[in-house]
C-alpha cells in the first residue's frame, strides 16, 4: 500500500501546486485592484465588485486547505476521477477536471456507489491526509466485496470509522469525505418545496442540513447568493458549535440565526420559564396583539379640550370614533392607518372651526389654511398622539408586558396566573420567544412610509439635478465637434444618477440581517422540532417561496411550545404539499448507550424506532450511587479527564450551580454558565445547553430530577443520554428512572 500512498502523494502534491497557482493569482489580481487609483463612480463600483470577487475567492482557495482531495474513482471503463472540496482544472488548453467538487453530479457515485449497485465504479479509494501529506489510502473493490461483512448501506468504512472515533474537539467537522447514501440522498435533493428530515438523534441531520445548504449554493448559485440561504439553530452555543462547518465547505454568504435573533436589530437572550414561553409560541397570541393594538386606539370617556390660538376646540367621542372606523375602514395596519385618522380628526375639528367663524363666508383657500394651520398645531398634535399613537414594536409589546391591564384585554381567554406570567418590567429585555411576536407586531403595526418615500424622492431628485450639471459642463466641452456623439446622446441624466447610485456590496447574508422584510431564497431549520407556531409564522413570511429544509426529531421536543408531528407545524402553510424522508442510522452515539437510550424512547410512547448505531466501542454505561452528589460528580469528572477528548455533565436545572461550583473547584477550566467555551475539555451543562451538541464522555447527573424537572422531561433524558461518542457514566443520589435501572453500578 505504501507505494499506493506514494502515487497519491503525486497527486496530491499536484493539485496543491495547482490551489497555490490560483492563489497567488487571486492574491496579485486583488491588490492590482486595489492599487488602482482613478476615482470615477463607475470605477468605484468596479473596483468594489472586483475587491469583493477576489477577496471571496481567496477565503474559498483558504478553507479547502485541508482535506483538499479526498477521493478517487476508478471506472470499469477505465476512467478515473479525483473528488475534493472544490473544482480544479487544467490549466493548459484542454481544461481537464483535476479535482472534482464533491458536489458536482460526476461525483455523486463517491457516496452511492455500493458493491450490489457499482454504478460503473470499480474501486472507490478514500485518501487520508493530514496538511498536505497523505497518510493512507482505503479502497473498497466493488465487484468483489458483494459477499463482505460490511455495516449493511455503510460505504467507505474504514473512512468513516476513523472520523467517527476521532475525539471531538468542541466544534463540529464536516462529513464531506464519508457521506453516507441515505444522507446524500437528502443533501442532494431538489431545492423546491418544504423538505423534512425526521432522524433519531446522532443520525446526521445536523450535518446533513449544512452540507445541503452548501450543495443547494453550488448548484443554485445565481438565485441564491442573491437572495442567500438563512439556518435557524436552537441557540447561540449551538451556532457557534457548527460555525466552522459551512466556511470549511467554502461557503460565507449563509446567515446563521437563533430565532431569538430573528427580529432585527433586537436579541432575544434572556431567559424565561417554560410556560411563559409556550403561552409566547401558541398561534393565540396573533389575536392578543391585535386586541393590544386596538387598544392602543383611544376613545376618550370624556370629551377633550383642546386650545388652538387661544380659542377652544372640543374632540368628544363620536368624533373620534369617527374617525377611527374610517382609519380602520382602511385595513391598513395601525401605523400606516395613522394619517387617515389624523385627516379625519382634523377635518373634524376643520368644520368645527369653520362654523365658529361663520361657514358662509370661508372659501375653499380659507378652509385649507385652517386645515393646515389645525395639523401643524401641537396640542392637536398630542390629542392625535394620545389617541392613536405611532408605536414601534418594541413600545407595543413592552407596554404591554408592564401593565396587568393591558394584558387582560389582549389575552382575555388565559387565567390570572398565566398572565402574570407575562408580566415584566420593559427593562429586562427581550427573551427568544419575543422575537417572533415583534416580528407579528410590526406586521400589525405596519410603518408610515410617507415620510421616507418622500425623503428618497427629493434625494433622488437631487442626485438628478446633480447628474444634469455633470453632463451640461460635459455639453459645453463637446460643443466644438458636432459631428462628435455628446454625453447627451448617449445617456440622460436620470440614468446617470442611476448609475451613480452607490452599489450595495454587503453580502445577501449581511442585508438579510438587517431587513425584516427580506425573503430568503432557502430556509434551513435545525432541531425544528422546538419553533413554536409563532416562530413557525416569521419563518414562513421570510421563505415565501417555501423553499425549505427542517430538520428535527420529533422524539427530541424539550420546549413546550415545540412540535410532537410534523403535519401540525406544516399543516397551515403548505397542507399535506411537503415531503419527508427519514435519517437511520446513528453515527454518533455507541450501540451500548444507544440500547439503553432506546428504552427511554420506548417509554415515551411514540411510534418512532431508535436509529441503530453505526458502531460498538465494548465501554458499557456505568452508574454510581452516592450521597455526596457533587463531591462525587467533581471527582469523577476529574478522572473522566483523563480520558482524551471532551467530557460533558450534564444537570438538571437545579443543580447546575451545585454541581457547577463543585466541579470549577477540582478542575479550575471546566466551562460552566450562560455561555459555555465548548472548546474546553469538560464542560457542564444542563440538557437544554447540549442539545445538538456531542462529547466524547458524558456523565449524566441525577436523571429523575430531569425528568421531573421538566414537563417533557423524558425527552430531555433521552437527549442527554444521546449525547456521548465513546462513554456514559450515570451519578445518583435518587432512585434512577426505571428505563435506566438496567445500567450496572459501578
Ligand atoms: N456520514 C458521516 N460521516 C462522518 N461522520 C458523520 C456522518 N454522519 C454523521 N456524522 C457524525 O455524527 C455525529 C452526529 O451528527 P449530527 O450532530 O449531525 O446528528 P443529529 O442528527 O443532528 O443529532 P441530534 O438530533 O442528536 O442533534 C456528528 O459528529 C457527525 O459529524
Amino acid at each position: 500500500m505504501s507505494t499506493e500512498i506514494g502515487v497519491e502523494q503525486e497527486y496530491v502534491s499536484m493539485l496543491y501546486a495547482r490551489l497555490d497557482g490560483l492563489r497567488a493569482d487571486s492574491g496579485a489580481r486583488l491588490a492590482r485592484t486595489l492599487r488602482e487609483t482613478s476615482s470615477s463612480p463607475t470605477a468605484m463600483t468596479h473596483r468594489d465588485a472586483e475587491t469583493a470577487h477576489h477577496s471571496a475567492a481567496l477565503a474559498q482557495y483558504g478553507a479547502v486547505e485541508n482535506g483538499l482531495c479526498f477521493g478517487r474513482l476508478d471506472f470499469a471503463d477505465g476512467g478515473r476521477g479525483y473528488i475534493g472540496r472544490l473544482g480544479l482544472f487544467d490549466e493548459s488548453g484542454d481544461h481537464e477536471p483535476l479535482l472534482m467538487d464533491w458536489r458536482a453530479p460526476a461525483s455523486r457515485p463517491f457516496y452511492l456507489a455500493t458493491a450490489a449497485s457499482p454504478d460503473g465504479v470499480r474501486r472507490r479509494r478514500h485518501i487520508r491526509t493530514s496538511r498536505r501529506r497523505v497518510t493512507a489510502v482505503d479502497d473498497e473493490v466493488l465487484d468483489l466485496t458483494a459477499g463482505r461483512d460490511a455495516h449493511e448501506g455503510v460505504t467507505g468504512e474504514a473512512a468513516l470509522l476513523s472520523a467517527l472515533n476521532a475525539s471531538r474537539t468542541g466544534r463540529m467537522s464536516d462529513i464531506v469525505e464519508t457521506i453516507q447514501a441515505e444522507q446524500d440522498e437528502i443533501i442532494r435533493s431538489a431545492l423546491n418545496g418544504v423538505l423534512v428530515v425526521q432522524g433519531g438523534p446522532g443520525t446526521g441531520k445536523t450535518a446533513v442540513a449544512l452540507h445541503r445548504a452548501a450543495f443547494l449554493l453550488y448548484t443554485h448559485r445565481e438565485q441564491l447568493s442573491r437572495r442567500g440561504v438563512l439556518v435557524i439553530g436552537p441557540n447561540a452555543t449551538f451556532l457557534k458549535y457548527i460555525g466552522q462547518v459551512l466556511p470549511s465547505l467554502g461557503e460565507t454568504g449563509v446567515l446563521l440565526q437563533t430565532v431569538g435573533e430573528l427580529y432585527p436589530g433586537e436579541r432575544g437572550v434572556r431567559p424565561e420559564p417554560a410556560r411563559a414561553a409556550e403561552i409566547k409560541g401558541r398561534l393565540d397570541a396573533v389575536e392578543a396583539l391585535r386586541r393590544a393594538v386596538r387598544d392602543r386606539q383611544v376613545v376618550p370617556d370624556e370629551p377633550m379640550t383642546l386650545v388652538v390660538e387661544r380659542e377652544e376646540l372640543t374632540l368628544d367621542g363620536p368624533t373620534v370614533l369617527a374617525a377611527q372606523e374610517r382609519a380602520r375602514r382602511s385595513r391598513k395596519p395601525h401605523n400606516a392607518a395613522r394619517p387617515l385618522f389624523a385627516e379625519a380628526v382634523v377635518a373634524a375639528l376643520t368644520r368645527q372651526e369653520a362654523e365658529r367663524l361663520g361657514a358662509d363666508f370661508l372659501e375653499e383657500g380659507d378652509l385649507a389654511d385652517i386645515r393646515r394651520e389645525l395639523a401643524a398645531d401641537d396640542e392637536v398634535r398630542a390629542a392625535i398622539e394620545e389617541l392613536w399613537p405611532l408605536l414601534t414594536p418594541q413600545t407595543l409589546l413592552s407596554d404591554l408586558y408592564a401593565c396587568p391591564d393591558r394584558l387582560a384585554v389582549a389575552f382575555p381567554d388565559l387565567r390570572e396566573d398565566e398572565r402574570a406570567l407575562l408580566l415584566r418590567s420593559p427593562r429586562l429585555g427581550w427573551t427568544a420567544a419575543d422575537a417572533p411576536l415583534l416580528d407579528e407586531a410590526a406586521e400589525l403595526l405596519g410603518v408610515d412610509d410617507r415620510l421616507e418615500r418622500a425623503r428618497a424622492e427629493q434625494r433622488r431628485r437631487d442626485e438628478q439635478d446633480y447628474a444634469q450639471g455633470v453632463l451640461d459642463i460635459l455639453q459645453l466641452e463637446d460643443e466644438a465637434d458636432p459631428d462628435i456623439l455628446t454625453a447627451y446622446d448617449l445617456i440622460d441624466a436620470s440614468r446617470l444618477a442611476e448609475r451613480n447610485d452607490e452599489e450595495d456590496h454587503r453580502t445577501a447574508a449581511e442585508r438579510a440581517a438587517a431587513d425584516r422584510d427580506w425573503t430568503f431564497g432557502h430556509v434551513i431549520v435545525d432541531e425544528a422540532q422546538e419553533l413554536s407556531a409563532m416562530a413557525w409564522r416569521v419563518l414562513m413570511r421570510r421563505c415565501p417561496s417555501r423553499s425549505m429544509t427542517l430538520v428535527g426529531d420529533v422524539a427530541q421536543t424539550g420546549d413546550l411550545a415545540g412540535a410532537t408531528a410534523w403535519s401540525d407545524v406544516l399543516g397551515p402553510y403548505v397542507e399535506d404539499r411537503w415531503r419527508q424522508t427519514e435519517l437511520t442510522v446513528n453515527y454518533r452515539t455507541p450501540a451500548e448507550v444507544m440500547a439503553v437510550a432506546a428504552s427511554v424512547l420506548a417509554e415515551l410512547g411514540t411510534s418512532l424506532t431508535p436509529p441503530s448505531s453505526v458502531r460498538e466501542t465494548g465501554a458499557d454505561p456505568w452508574r454510581v450511587r452516592t450521597t455526596d452528589l457533587a463531591g462525587t460528580v467533581a471527582a469523577l469528572a476529574a478522572e473522566g479527564s483523563a480520558h482524551p477528548g471532551t467530557l460533558a455533565v450534564l444537570v438538571p436545572e437545579s443543580l447546575v450551580d451545585q454541581v457547577g461550583k463543585a466541579v470549577a473547584a477540582r478542575l479550575p477550566d471546566a466551562a460552566i454558565g450562560e455561555h459555555p467555551e465548548l472548546e474546553s475539555q469538560v464542560a457542564v451543562l444542563t440538557v437544554r445547553q447540549s442539545k445538538g451538541l456531542e462529547f466524547d464522555g458524558v456523565l449524566l447527573v441525577e436523571p429523575a430530577r430531569v425528568v421531573a424537572e421538566s414537563p417533557r422531561g423524558r425527552n430531555d433524558l433521552y437527549v442527554a443520554l444521546t449525547r456521548a461518542t465513546q462513554r456514559l457514566g450515570v451519578v445518583h443520589t435518587e432512585p434512577v428512572p426505571e428505563a435506566l435501572s438496567a445500567i450496572a453500578e459501578r
